[in-house]
């Protein structure tokens, strides 16, 4: 028998060639997997003894030889015809990749990338994987234990199904290698919306169900993405669930968006309550304030590492998951006691762009995630009177609020924390009647954002007749006047934005 080993990632590599060689196969290697092999006192035969060839051109033809590829695809009756030409079979092949993506994330130049575009590797890879009925084909050094425990078994029928799976492995890996490749090439030439987008999702793993029992659902990475979420390590509690990914993003990207201490507290995608404070523990309690109801169930994230005074007035309350940056140990002690409770470290605060995508059967809409931010130099006071100092700082706050619920949206805030949320509503005024409601009398002096413009002047008037002293708003209606002449009418401030913020 004759294996043939060609590696970039060398990691396992001598104890399975030390497996092989054990179970009578003969070594065939390319340059720096021979080295490494002969270091440790295997015996290798070079492949350019198989090919008669020297490996030329800086290592671009080593294995693309007939010697190498007729011995790989040869299938089990076509052994005679092999022999004639005298060329011997290969039956099994371990090939890794060179490195292509860890050398385009690290920054190399053209010229390096291309030189780190495999092409023995991937033609060697997809050969055994086609002649997998007869040839092993092995392309991550997490499959040798499996494969040299296959080989030794004397179980045949166990070994063809091995075979297989590790085909398609095999396929799916020369597959996504390439679609990195393309990848590259079209974000150089095409930008972030090319002809064709070749999208590796990869299994982070099984979910117990999906947004309802009754609906199956896993977890999937996108090669070469990272994300909060993904990086996120849980400490403690239940596995998560798919409700649970999607509320924690909600709630991480909202609180990213605080310099200064935050809380926010989510349900169902939406915000319910989100405050700032001097401290994190007084943030949590206002956010909480803002909706003592909704909270119940709700999943909790904050900007700062969680303290023991912030985890006393966590515990008590029945929420699905916390997250933070970080946990002292005397908070996580105390949290971790909850044992339902599931705690989750999150390193990076959600920053930067990325594309958001959004499934249609049958196709996926694809845009730059919102994540511009409010341009100072944009915001135009439209009113006669000008905010106040605590109605600017209250008015960015809400902005950001309005931002992460679902429109139509209209938020209140005072003193740094929400009153009153309207969200998901088909006209704006039920938002707002919705926002003006739950605030009550918390709305006297309070502050108003809504994610789009006004179209009539109702919702100024509502809100003027609920105390509301200040308003930001995208403008741009054709009846801004409208809404501008209500808001002087009652002394309010109005300051527009010029960025309309939907969330549908
Ligand atoms: N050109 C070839 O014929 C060829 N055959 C195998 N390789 C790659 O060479 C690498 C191993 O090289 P070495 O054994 O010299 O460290 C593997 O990642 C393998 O995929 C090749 N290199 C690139 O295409």
């Amino acid at each position: 028998m004759r294996a043939l080993l060609s590696v970039s990632d060398k990691t396992g590599l001598l104890e399975f060639a030390r497996g092989l060689a054990e179970l009578g196969f003969e070594l065939v290697s390319t340059g720096g997997t021979a080295r490494a092999l002969m270091d440790a006192g295997l015996t290798v035969t070079p492949v350019e003894r198989v090919t008669g060839f020297p490996e030329v051109l800086a290592g671009r033809v080593k294995t693309l030889h007939p010697h190498v590829h007729a011995g790989v695809l040869a299938r089990a009756d076509q052994l005679d015809e092999l022999r004639e030409l005298g060329v011997a079979p290969f039956d099994l092949v371990a090939v890794n990749l060179y490195p292509f993506e860890r050398t385009v994330a690290a920054g190399a130049g053209a010229a390096e990338a291309l030189e780190q575009i495999d092409i023995g590797g991937p033609t060697l890879l997809r050969a055994a994987a086609k002649n997998h009925p007869r040839v092993w084909v092995v392309a991550r050094p997490e499959d040798y234990p499996a494969v040299l425990a296959a080989l030794a078994a004397d179980d045949a029928e166990a070994a063809a199904r091995l075979r297989e799976r590790l085909a398609a492995r095999a396929f799916a890996h020369t597959a996504a290698y390439d679609a990195a490749i393309a990848a590259w090439f079209s974000d150089r030439l095409e930008g972030p919306f090319p002809e064709r987008r070749l999208l590796v999702l990869d299994k982070a793993g099984d979910l117990r169900y999906g947004e309802n029992p009754h609906q199956a659902a896993a977890l999937y990475r996108v090669r070469g993405e990272t994300g909060p979420l993904l990086e996120a390590e849980q400490l403690s509690g239940k596995a998560m669930s798919f409700n649970n990914y999607g509320d924690a993003e909600a709630a991480w990207n909202l609180v990213s968006a605080f310099e200064e201490p935050a809380a926010v507290a989510v349900k169902h995608q939406n915000p319910c309550g989100a405050a700032v404070a001097p401290t994190l523990a007084e943030a949590f309690q206002k956010a909480h304030d803002a909706d003592p109801v909704s909270i119940f169930g709700g999943i909790v994230a904050l900007n700062r590492p969680v303290d023991a005074a912030t985890a006393e007035k966590l515990a008590p309350i029945f929420l699905e998951v916390v997250l933070a940056p970080e946990f002292a140990p005397e908070a996580l002690e105390r949290l971790a006691r909850k044992k339902n409770l599931r705690l989750l470290r999150v390193p990076e605060p959600a920053r930067g762009g990325y594309l958001d995508l959004r499934r249609l059967r049958g196709g996926l809409l694809v845009q730059d995630a919102d994540v511009a931010p409010l341009e100072e130099a944009e915001l135009r006071v439209v009113t006669r009177s000008a905010p106040s100092e605590a109605e600017w700082a209250d008015l960015r706050f809400a902005w950001k609020v309005v931002r992460a619920l679902r429109s139509n949206a209209i938020a209140l805030a005072r003193d740094g924390a929400t009153v009153g949320l309207g969200m998901g509503q088909t006209s704006r005024i039920d938002a707002a009647r919705h926002a003006l409601e739950q605030a009550g009398e918390a709305a006297r002096g309070a502050v108003m954002a809504s994610d789009a413009f006004f179209p009539f002047d109702d919702v100024v008037r509502l809100a003027a007749d609920y105390g509301v002293r200040a308003v930001i708003q995208p403008g741009g209606s054709k009846r801004d006047a409208d809404s501008i002449a209500a808001a002087d009418a009652a002394g309010m401030a109005m300051v527009f934005t010029g960025l309309r913020v939907f969330r549908h």
